[in-house]
Order: structure tokens, then sequence, then C-alpha cells
């Protein structure tokens, strides 16, 4: 699903009432009775409703569906805070259809007298302010946001939470902002729903059609996506009947020093189970019975160090190179990493200790091959490309480096980003908290270095392995739980995962 801005959904909207065509108060309702509807399945007719409504188009929303929930016999309150003064066509035609309905009491909120007692078990309708939000929020509107998050009611916002921005809150206070239970967004989820840093604003969101025009939508250009299970079946390559291992590559992963060979043995069991055909693990010579040991079905390659990487294997047998968990960032470690980063031609993932170095030697960054793939977590990000104004930043700076260098890179977390040499910037949306775990980096590593050696291209590549290592994960804590959750649990759910996609 493509993710548009805030001033790309007001155009998709233009032009779905231009040419659907449908008149704007009528794409209201359609609005207002999906919200209606997705109430109605969780809340009885019992349960009350304080609904705080703004001026412009998010307020007429929050006032067509009081309407249809009092309609449906709900108790609704409504306060309207009229912040600028003129309501907006179309909120101003609700107003008075809700008033000649006259089943609900409309209360005006002018100070903070005004404000109501919310009870613990109200539901609050947030409708004060939608995308159409311009600066961040200051006086009457930001004591009434901060008042309902003080409550402890459940909080529904409508589009999105009121005062956060759907892009850049790089200049934004985020507890002046509206904090949901749930946010129920128009047709797409907003682009800052995806930054993890906006989730106690965002709760869970969900989104609800409301049949804008496809035309537009198929065509108007966004350089963001949000993947789905579709789009990620739709690049796997087939497994043919007549194939044998040479026909799925050789791959080389260098990976564990002393005191951390268990990354070197969760990454080439995650390569191994993500259907690579030959695989040899290059490791420091004390790991040599520890590998043979727990992955019998490496081949091993040994260091002459007893203790870290120094060295490497003559690349041209292999089809991929993976490098960095658990290599430790010891000088010559460094050294052999330059080393490699200068020979290398082959197609290369690069994680963990491997960013460690690059970040600390930025001559290496200017060098990576073309199509390397890089795996970074926030804080390996920031080694590598500095402190960011907040996620959007982030974002944009993870864009224009993969375009530059023309490299993939991978930002773990909620929603993984994943940017290509297009500048390109694809959302996954599997996974969940308890991969937080230590070795759970090491397992994607070795999913996306079986994958590079299949010939699946870097982007495919990084895109299938982050979206099944985060199925794995999903598969696993939903039997295991998240906290008991641990990195060798994701390698045993693969063949889940991976079946799942074959389907
Ligand atoms: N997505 C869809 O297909 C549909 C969306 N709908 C709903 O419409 C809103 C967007 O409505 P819009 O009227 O454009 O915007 P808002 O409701 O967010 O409000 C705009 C007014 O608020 C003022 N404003 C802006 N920022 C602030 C602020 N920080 N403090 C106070 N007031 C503010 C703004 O004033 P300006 O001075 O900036 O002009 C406007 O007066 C969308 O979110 C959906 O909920 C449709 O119902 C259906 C289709
Ligand atoms: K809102």
């Amino acid at each position: 699903m493509k993710i548009f801005t805030s001033k790309q959904i007001a155009q998709i909207d233009a032009y779905s009432i231009a040419n659907e065509p449908i008149a704007s108060i009528d794409l209201m309702e359609r609005a207002a009775t999906q919200l209606f509807f997705w109430i109605e399945k969780r809340y009885s007719e019992e349960q009350n409703f304080i609904i705080f409504v703004g001026s412009g188009n998010n307020g007429g929303d929050g006032l067509a569906l009081a309407r249809l929930l009092s309609e449906a016999k709900y108790q609704v309150e409504v306060y309207l805070v009229n912040v600028s003064q003129n309501l907006s066509v179309d909120c101003q035609m609700n107003l008075d259809r809700l008033k000649i309905q006259n089943l609900v009491s409309i209360f005006d909120i002018s100070n903070s007298n005004d404000f109501p007692i919310i009870f613990d078990d109200s539901v609050v309708v947030d409708a004060l302010l939608g995308s159409g939000l311009s600066r961040i929020l200051d006086g009457l509107i930001k004591e009434l946001v901060l008042y309902i998050n003080a409550s402890k009611a459940e909080v529904i916002a409508i589009d999105i939470p009121s005062g956060l921005f759907g892009e850049d809150n790089s200049l934004n206070n985020l507890n002046h902002c509206i904090h949901a239970d749930h946010t129920l967004s128009f047709q797409f989820p907003k682009l800052s729903f995806l930054f993890p840093e906006n989730i106690d604003c965002v709760g869970n969101w969900h989104v609800l059609p409301i049949g804008l025009h496809s035309r537009i939508i198929n065509e108007m250009e966004s350089p963001y996506q949000l993947v789905d299970e579709n789009f990620i079946k739709n690049r796997l390559k087939k497994r043919g009947r007549f194939s044998h291992k040479g026909n799925y590559g050789h791959g080389l992963l260098i990976s564990g020093s002393y005191g951390k060979m268990g990354a070197a043995i969760l990454a080439s069991k995650a390569a191994l189970r993500s259907g690579i055909g030959l695989l040899s693990t290059h490791i420091p010579r004390l790991g040599y019975d520890i590998m043979q040991t727990a992955v019998p079905e490496s081949m091993v390659s040994i260091d002459r160090s007893d203790i870290i990487f120094t060295e490497y294997p003559n690349l041209e047998d292999f089809d991929a190179i993976g490098i960095g968990p658990g290599i430790d960032t010891k000088h010559n470690s460094v050294r052999a990493l330059d080393e490699l980063i200068e020979e290398c031609d082959k197609p290369l993932v690069l994680d963990a200790d491997a960013l460690n170095i690059i970040g600390q030697n930025q001559a290496l960054k200017e060098r990576l091959p073309k199509g390397s793939i890089l795996t970074p977590h926030i804080k390996e990000f920031e080694r590598l490309l500095g402190k960011s104004y907040g996620a959007f930043d982030r974002n944009t700076k993870q864009r224009d480096f993969s375009k530059k260098k023309a490299v993939v890179m991978v930002l773990k977390g909620a929603f993984t980003a994943i940017t290509d040499e297009k500048g390109r910037c694809y959302f996954n949306p599997t996974g969940n908290p308890g991969m937080a775990t230590a070795g759970s980096g090491d397992v994607l590593t070795g999913i996306i270095l079986s994958l590079l050696s299949q010939g699946y291209s870097s982007s495919d590549a990084a895109l299938i392995g982050v979206y099944v290592h985060g199925l794995a994960g999903d598969l696993a804590a939903e039997e295991l739980g998240q906290e008991a959750l641990i990195a060798g649990d994701i390698v045993e759910y693969l063949s889940k995962a991976w079946k799942k996609l074959r389907d």
C-alpha cells in the first residue's frame, strides 16, 4: 500500500469528489459511517461517548459520528472548540444536522472552566484537528489535549491524533498531541504512524476505507510504501523440481569472535533455514568445535587468529557474502574488513560490528560496493549517519544515503524501514517487541545472506528477509509469548513462516 503525504491525501479527496463524483458532505458521511461501524462492533449501547470537535472537517466527521451514534441509542455529548471561529462548510452542515436531530447535548468550550469531567469509563472521541493541522498546538486547544491525556478514559482519534503531523514531527512536542488508544485513519495510514517514536500518540491504528478514487491512487507517485504479504509473495522465486543445491548459491558468512560464537551459529542456522544451497562460515580458530557441533550443515573456514576475524577466504568461490555478527571491532578486523570492502564485487550484507567499524572509519563508508545491504539498528545508524532531529529527518537521511551510494539500508525496529538505490522507502509490518532480544539481528543477516546467495536482488533480499524474519517472530510469539522469545526461536519458526509465504 502506498503511503501519501497529507497534502497528497487532500488532492486525492478533491479528485474523488470531482470524478466519482460525490459531494464532499456525502464523502464525510461515508467516512463517519465507517467510524460508526467500527465503534458499533466494539462497544455496547450503554457506552457513553464524549466527542471533542474542532472547526474543520475533522470536527465535521466528529459531528456526523455523534448523530449516527445517538441514532443508534448510544449516549453522546459533544464539546465544540471553535478554535478558528469559522466552521468549515461541511462542519457547519453537520452541526446543523445534529441540532435538527435534537438528541445530543452540544456544549461550547471557550476556556478551561468549560472542560467536562471525563469519567474513567467514558470513551473520548478526538475530532479536534485532523490532517489540516498547520502549526503545533498552543493555547486552549493544547490545554484541552493535556486535560484529555491526563484522563483514564479510552481515547479514539479520528483520522490522526490531534496535534500530530502526518509526516514531520521533528519540531513538535509529542506530549502536546492527543495520546490515543486507537486511531481510525481514512483510507491510508499516515507516514508518521510508521515511526516508532509516535506510537504513544497513535496507539493501535486501523485503516477505514472510504472509497477514494482508485485511478488517482494508482497514478499518484509516492516514495513510501507499506509492505504486505502479497507484495512479498509476488517477489518469491519458484524452486524448480529438478534443481539441486548448486542452484541456490554458496554463501560466505564471516561471523563470531571469542565469546560471541552464538552470533555465528544463529546467523548460519538462519541462512540454512532460508533456502541457501551451500554455506561456509568463516570463524576464528577457537570456534571450530563449537561450529561443527552446533551447525553440522555448514562448512567452516578457519581464520589464522584464534579469537577474531583477520582474513577471509577467496571470494571467487561464493555468490554472496555476509559479514558482521559478533566479529568485534579490533584493529586487525578493521584492516581485514577494509580489504574485503576494497576487493568485494559480490552481493554483500553488512551488519552489527561491520557497521560499527564503518561508523568509526568514515572513509570506508564512501567505498561501500554498490548494491550492498546495511542492516543497522538505530544506534548503529547514528554511528553511520549521525544524530537526527527526529524520525522523519532520520528517514530522509536514510533515503538520501541509499540513493547517493546506491545501497540498500534496513533500519531495524517497529516497522523496519528499507530504503533502496532509487530513494524509495518500504515499511515492513511484521514483527513484535518480543524480537528485541539478543541475536535477533544475527538471524536477519543470515536470512538476507541466504536470499542474496540464491540470486535475489539486494532490495528483494532485504524486503523478503525482513518480512519473513518478522513473520517467524510473530508465529513464535503467538505460541511462546513475547517475553520468552529468544533469537533461536525465530530460527525455529522460519520453517512455518516460509510455508505460510509459499501457500
Ligand atoms: N481523508 C479523507 O478522505 C477525508 C477526510 N475528511 C476529514 O477532513 C480532515 C481534514 O479536514 P481539514 O478541514 O482540512 O482540516 P482540520 O479538520 O484538521 O482543521 C483545519 C482547521 O484547523 C485550523 N488549525 C490548523 N492547525 C491548528 C492549530 N495548531 N491550532 C488551532 N487551529 C488549527 C486550520 O486553521 P488554518 O489557520 O491553518 O487555516 C483550519 O481552520 C481529515 O483529517 C478527515 O478527518 C473528510 O471528512 C472525509 C474525507
Ligand atoms: K483528530
